[in-house]
C-alpha cells in the first residue's frame, strides 16, 4: 500500500453530481471538516465527465494531503494517479488492477456481508476490505445486511484495515468503530448535510482505531 496511505477515519465517498464546480465545493467542505479518505463514485457521469471530475479531484485532495480513491475504474485511477481503486464483485480482478497500478497504488474490495469474501481479497493482495450494508440506505436501498459481528471477526483473523458503509451516521457510527472498523465510508450523512463540513467534522471528532 502506498507509503503515505491510511485508511482510517471518515471515508467520504462523493455523491452523483454532475456540476464539477459544485462537486469541489462539497468535497471542499468535507476535507476541511477532517476527512480523511475520498472516493470519487459517480454512477451519472459518462466517460469524459468521470476523467474531468477525478482529475479536479487529484488536485484538491493533494492541497490536503487525503488519499483519493476512485470507485470501479482502474484504468481512471491510473489516469489521473489516483492513490488506489475501490472494487466491487463486477469490477474487475484484485490481480488486474495491481498489474495496471503497480505496489505502491491502494487496492480495496466490497465484501458485503461475507467474510470469505474478505479473505480472498487479501490473498488476492487487496490492501482493505469492506463490508455493508450495516443499515438502511438510500443510495443502495437493495444493498444486502451485514451486522457487526462481522466486524469483530474480521478484525480477529485480518490484518488489513477494516471499512464498513451503508447507512452510517454520527449516531450509529460508534458501534461500528467499536466492532472493529477502521473507516466509516459515508455518503449521505456527511453530502446531504445542510452543513458539510460539520457533518464531516462531527465524523471526524469520533474514536477511530
Ligand atoms: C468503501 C466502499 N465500500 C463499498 C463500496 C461499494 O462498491 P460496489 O459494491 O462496487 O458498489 P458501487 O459503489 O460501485 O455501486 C464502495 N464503493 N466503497
Ligand atoms: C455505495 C454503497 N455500497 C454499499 C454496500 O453495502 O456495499 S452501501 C452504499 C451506499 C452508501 O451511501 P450512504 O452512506 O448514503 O448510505
Ligand atoms: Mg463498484
Amino acid at each position: 500500500m502506498g507509503l503515505n496511505v491510511r485508511i482510517s477515519g471518515l471515508y467520504a465517498i462523493t455523491p452523483d453530481e454532475r456540476d464539477t464546480a459544485e462537486l469541489l465545493r462539497k468535497v471542499r467542505q468535507v476535507l476541511l471538516g477532517g476527512a480523511q479518505v475520498v472516493q470519487y463514485r459517480n454512477k451519472l457521469a459518462d466517460a469524459q465527465l468521470r476523467f474531468e471530475q477525478a482529475g479536479a479531484l487529484r488536485v484538491l485532495t493533494r492541497e490536503f494531503g487525503v488519499p483519493l480513491i476512485v470507485n470501479d475504474d482502474a484504468g481512471l485511477a491510473k489516469q489521473v494517479d489516483a492513490d488506489g481503486v475501490h472494487l466491487g464483485g463486477t469490477d474487475g480482478s484484485v490481480a488486474a488492477a495491481r498489474a495496471l497500478l503497480g505496489a505502491a497504488k491502494v487496492i480495496g474490495v466490497s465484501c458485503y456481508n461475507r467474510a470469505p469474501l474478505a479473505f480472498e481479497a487479501v490473498r488476492q493482495g487487496a490492501d482493505y476490505v469492506a463490508f455493508g450494508a450495516f443499515f438502511p440506505s438510500g443510495v443502495k436501498p437493495d444493498a444486502v445486511k451485514a451486522t457487526p459481528e462481522l466486524l469483530q471477526q474480521a478484525r480477529r483473523e485480518l490484518n488489513v484495515p477494516i471499512v464498513a458503509i451503508g447507512g452510517i451516521t454520527v449516531q450509529n457510527g460508534a458501534e461500528l468503530l467499536e466492532a472493529g472498523a477502521d473507516a466509516l465510508a459515508v455518503i449521505s450523512a456527511v453530502f446531504a448535510a445542510a452543513d458539510i463540513q460539520d457533518a464531516a467534522r462531527q465524523f471526524a471528532e469520533l474514536k477511530y482505531p
